[in-house]
Parts: structure tokens; C-alpha cells; sequence
């Protein structure tokens, strides 16, 4: 018997190192213990329970809005939220909030899967527009702008977008699928683009409670690869290179050692900024009153710049006309 035939041998008939009744089914991927099935769901659906009320994340009777992409992320998040919500009685009134950006074979296909889970889940579902929001599809940025750069419009029209159907719906949270692996990412990026002001917000699990909606991440340390697998594509408009890389980077260091996610996200967390680091202040923005730290937030700025045929002008630190 060669030596990976005997490992083979030895694994199959291995224990759940947590229950030890059943036989193990996998290797857990945050900690590599061999664990049965139904524990995996048990630590999965705990660990995310455990998160939620150290970090006092809701308060009963509150109105919570799950940013719905149809992706795994925010499938798995709006599932075990709905189950935590009934086991555990949080007394949360839960609702799906998708937004669709215009984008062609991508997201029309990914919204089919949200309204799948509004009957399944029996969560009721709210989708916003682009189109209705801003007059744009992000088919029709691209037409104008071409690919480089789509990103930006996508992200800040998005973040604004999800802020704007919770305050509709009356919301009183919204929460969103990133995983440990997302803010793992966010925090190199942050590092690598000497951003302070965003490495010291990036790793907070709820963010914007001065703002008009805040924001929680209740899988901050749950595992990408924890995260049931639900088929799902990328973004046919998004390489994102930057992001891209430092996503590659982390799977690698993953390999070599599975507890560097939350390595980083502990670092990120555990930054101090000096006190004479220049902070960006936070003000309302002149045009349409969301919050920003320039006279136009950055939707205004990038708005603007399309509607005057001008598409560049919001791109990098551009500011307001
Ligand atoms: N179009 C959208 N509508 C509503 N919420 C969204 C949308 N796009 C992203 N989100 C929210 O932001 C989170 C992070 O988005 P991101 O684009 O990084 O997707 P992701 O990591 O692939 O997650 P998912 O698998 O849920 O799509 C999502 O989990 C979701 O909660």
C-alpha cells in the first residue's frame, strides 16, 4: 500500500473530532479539524450566531434589509439570518433588498435566483435600479465609458443605491454578505493604497451608525470557503486587477497557513492611527444630501461627469466642479 492509498485508509475511517459518533466528512477550512456534516452546519450556523450577539448587531423588533446579489455570499446570509432569526427568536423583521445595476446576462440572471429565494426563504423583495435612480444602466456606462473604470461608477452608485432602497423600505439596518476573505482583501488594499481612513473603518462590523443606515458584515469571520457553495458568476464587466491580486495573495498564504485570514483582519483591527493623521470630515453632500466628505459625494461627481459627456471627470480623487 503506497503512503497516500494508507492516508486515504486512515481518513475514511476517522471520527468527527466534535461529536465523535458520526464519520468525518471534510476538513473544516478555518481550522482544519475532520469534521462530520451535521457539525460543520452546527459550528457554521453558531459561529455566526455567536458573532451577531457579542457584537450586539440587532436589537429585537428592528426592521433589517439583507443586500440580496443573488451571489452565494448574500444567498447563504439571507438563509442562515432567516433560520438564526426563528431559532433563536431575535425578533427581526427581515427583508431581501437587490439592487440591479442594467447589466445584461449578468445580473437579470442573478436577480432570478433572489426572487427564487423570496418564495423559498419567505422573505419579502425589493429591487432598485440604476436606471430608476440615476437614469443609467451600467450597460449604458459602458457604452459611453468604455470597461476601464466601470468599477468605480458600479461601486459608489451601488453603495448608494443599497442606502437608498433601506431608507425607502424604512429600514433600520442593512446588512451585506462580505466574508472574512472580502475584509481580509480590503484590509491589504487599504494597506497597499496607504488609505487610513478606510483601513480604520474596513474591519469594523458595523459601519455608518452616524449615517443615515448602518451597516453590518455578520460574516466578518466566517470563511469563503466555508460559505456553502452556490453557482455563481463574476461580473462579466469586473477584472478589477488590484483586488484581484490580493485576493490571489491570500488564497496563497491560506494554503500555507489557514488561520492568515484572520490574522490580517486582526491586524486591520488592532491599527492605531496617530492622533495628527488628517482625517476626512463627514458632511452632506450639496447636491443630493447623502453623506460625504467633499461639497458633492462621489455618485454626484461621477453623475455629473456622464451627463455632461465628461465621463472621466469623477475618476481618482477628482472633486466637485
Ligand atoms: N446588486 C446587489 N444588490 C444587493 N446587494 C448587493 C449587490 N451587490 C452586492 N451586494 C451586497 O454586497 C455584498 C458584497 O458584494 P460583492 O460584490 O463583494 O459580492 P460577493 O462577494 O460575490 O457576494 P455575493 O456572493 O453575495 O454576491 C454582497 O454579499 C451583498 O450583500
Amino acid at each position: 500500500m503506497d503512503a497516500g492509498e494508507e492516508k486515504r485508509k486512515r481518513s475514511a475511517g476517522r471520527l468527527c473530532c466534535l461529536c465523535k459518533g458520526n464519520k468525518a466528512a471534510l476538513k473544516r477550512p478555518k481550522t482544519l479539524e475532520q469534521i462530520c456534516k451535521e457539525c460543520f452546519y452546527a459550528v457554521f450556523e453558531e459561529e455566526i450566531h455567536t458573532v451577531i450577539v457579542d457584537n450586539n448587531l440587532f436589537k429585537a423588533g428592528e426592521r433589517v434589509a439583507i443586500g440580496a446579489s443573488g451571489g452565494k455570499d448574500s444567498t447563504v446570509l439571507a438563509y442562515v439570518l432567516s433560520k438564526l432569526n426563528g431559532q433563536y427568536n431575535y425578533g427581526l423583521d427581515l427583508f431581501l433588498l437587490s439592487v440591479d445595476e442594467g447589466i445584461t446576462g449578468y445580473r437579470d440572471d442573478s436577480l432570478e435566483t433572489v426572487k427564487r429565494n423570496e418564495v423559498q426563504y419567505g422573505l419579502p423583495l425589493k429591487i432598485v435600479s440604476y436606471k430608476e435612480l440615476y437614469g443609467w444602466t451600467m450597460d449604458e456606462i459602458v457604452k459611453s465609458i468604455g470597461l476601464k473604470n466601470n468599477c468605480t461608477f458600479c461601486g459608489v452608485f451601488r453603495r448608494q443605491a443599497l442606502d437608498r432602497g433601506a431608507a425607502l423600505m424604512r429600514a433600520d439596518k442593512l446588512v451585506t454578505g462580505h466574508n472574512a476573505d472580502d475584509i481580509a482583501e480590503t484590509v491589504l488594499l487599504n494597506l497597499l493604497r496607504g488609505d487610513i481612513a478606510r483601513l480604520g473603518r474596513c474591519t469594523q462590523i458595523t459601519t455608518g451608525e452616524d449615517g443615515p443606515i448602518p451597516r453590518c458584515k455578520p460574516f466578518k469571520y466566517t470563511y469563503e470557503k466555508e460559505i456553502v457553495i452556490y453557482p455563481y458568476d463574476l461580473c462579466i464587466y469586473s477584472p478589477n486587477a488590484y483586488r484581484g491580486f490580493a485576493r490571489e495573495f491570500i488564497k496563497d498564504l491560506e494554503k500555507i497557513r489557514p488561520r492568515a485570514i484572520l490574522d490580517i483582519i486582526r491586524s486591520g483591527e488592532n491599527f492605531r492611527i496617530s492622533n495628527s493623521t488628517k482625517m476626512p470630515e463627514q458632511g452632506m453632500c450639496e447636491r443630493c444630501g447623502y453623506i460625504s466628505s467633499q461639497k458633492w459625494c462621489k455618485a454626484c461627481v461621477l453623475l455629473d461627469g456622464l451627463n455632461r459627456g465628461l465621463p472621466k471627470l469623477g475618476i481618482g480623487r477628482a472633486r466637485a466642479p
